[in-house]
């Protein structure tokens, strides 16, 4: 069994007057020197959202006003962490002891969260509530970190609110961990309506009905009634699935940016087209979590062919969807936009090296020429 250590970490509050936000963790006693010192993040005393019940999914997250593309939802750090399930190294003990490390004002909020374990699967709450809640969270480690037992670098955490998520297998929000302020940020990936419940995905959302409902089943206890479970004939159904299937053969086999821009012969628009036609498809099947991969490499293309109007537009477009998720992304894209010419390198490249073989063609056909006259063929 490996040896896990109860630490408890706090963080000093950004804003004075503020009490200290406490971590529970059971960590491998390595990594705890390399846990970051970050301040908490500010409590956000007007969210875009509320948490209410709902008839047949327990509590849900709901948009308390329209929240845009791209925005913000709610940063938050987790009330506990600890080590992922492929070892199920963690006693009973180790659970109770993270449990009683919560402190008291959110140990309430916590126990009331959905735990779809029975007793006998999950005899202490705190596992039975993580393995129905946690999100996965990642850890600095030692270089000479043993990684020979598999899921000892996994660890899960357990966040309050953004936990109350309920699934969807098109979700409007995303979040990303960040290990630099211990916390993890939900953000819309698409415009979301007044009213409209905010969801996100359990499972990985390129799998067919049949094959996502095999993991939601005995991982979270339900049958999935969304849009995308729940066509209304079976040739409709037949076709979300299909759509799935071409888009995750698409991922591994799509043209690239990388390999276009090495490659003159390629048509100018091969890349750009190629993924035009696979973004409605995407949003068709609510998979707006792609969105930032294709529109980031239609950005890279317009640079690369200088179309000043279209870089722009593209550009700011996948800025707005990335300025809080995708955060190296946004900053590169911000930079790119001040001024492309300055600060894209490959600012034009391919239209300068299609300038430069045009010259070479000429050559090559002005010595052909040449060599043509050397034997009096000349049509002069
Ligand atoms: C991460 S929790 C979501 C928040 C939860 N509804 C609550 O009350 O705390 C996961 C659990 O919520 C319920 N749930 C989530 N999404 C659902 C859905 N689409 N349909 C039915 N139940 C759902 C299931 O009971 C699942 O085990």
């Amino acid at each position: 069994m490996a040896s896990y250590v109860h630490h408890v970490i706090e963080l000093p509050s950004s804003v004075p007057n503020q009490p200290t936000v406490k971590i529970s963790c059971l960590l491998h006693p390595t990594v705890i020197p390399l846990l970051p010192a970050p301040s908490a993040a500010p409590v956000d005393h007007s969210p875009p959202y509320e948490l209410r019940d709902t008839p047949q999914k327990g509590v849900g997250m709901f948009a308390k006003q329209f929240i845009p593309k791209g925005s913000l939802i709610l940063v938050e750090h987790p009330a506990y962490i600890i080590p992922g399930f492929a070892t199920n190294a963690v006693s009973y003990e180790d659970f109770e002891t993270v449990g009683r490390g919560i402190p008291d004002s959110l140990y309430e909020e916590v126990a009331s969260m959905a735990n779809c374990r029975t007793s006998a699967e999950s005899p202490s709450i705190i596992d039975g509530i993580a393995r129905t809640n946690a999100l996965s969270v990642q850890l600095k480690f030692p270089s000479d970190f043993p990684s020979d037992s598999p899921g000892a670098k996994d660890y899960g955490g357990l966040f309050p609110k953004i936990a109350r998520c309920n699934h969807s297998c098109g979700m409007n929000a995303g979040w990303e961990w960040d290990l630099s302020t211990l916390s993890s940020t939900l953000f819309a990936l698409r415009d979301i309506e007044l009213g409209e419940e905010i969801t996100n995905t359990y499972v990985d959302l390129l799998q067919s009905r049949a094959d996502r409902w095999k993991r939601l089943q005995p991982d979270y206890r339900f049958d999935c009634d969304c849009p995308w479970c729940n066509h209304e004939g079976k040739a409709s159904q037949m076709e979300s699935d299909r759509n799935r299937e071409y888009i995750a053969t698409y991922l591994s086999t799509r043209p690239t940016y990388a390999k276009w821009s090495i490659d003159p012969c390629l048509p100018d628009a091969f890349v750009i087209n190629s993924h035009l036609a696979v973004l409605p498809i995407i949003r068709k099947e609510g998979l707006h979590r792609l969105l930032p991969l294709f529109m980031e490499e239609i950005v890279r293309c317009y640079a690369e062919l200088g179309d000043k109007e279209s870089f722009k537009a593209w550009a700011e477009d996948t800025l707005q969807l990335c300025r809080v998720g995708y955060k190296d992304l946004a900053g590169e894209l911000r930079r790119m936009l001040e001024d492309p010419q300055k600060n894209v390198r490959s600012w034009a490249r391919r239209k300068r090296i299609q300038e430069e073989n045009k010259h070479q063609d000429r050559y090559e056909f002005e010595a052909d020429d040449s060599f043509l006259n050397l034997f009096g063929t000349s049509p002069i």
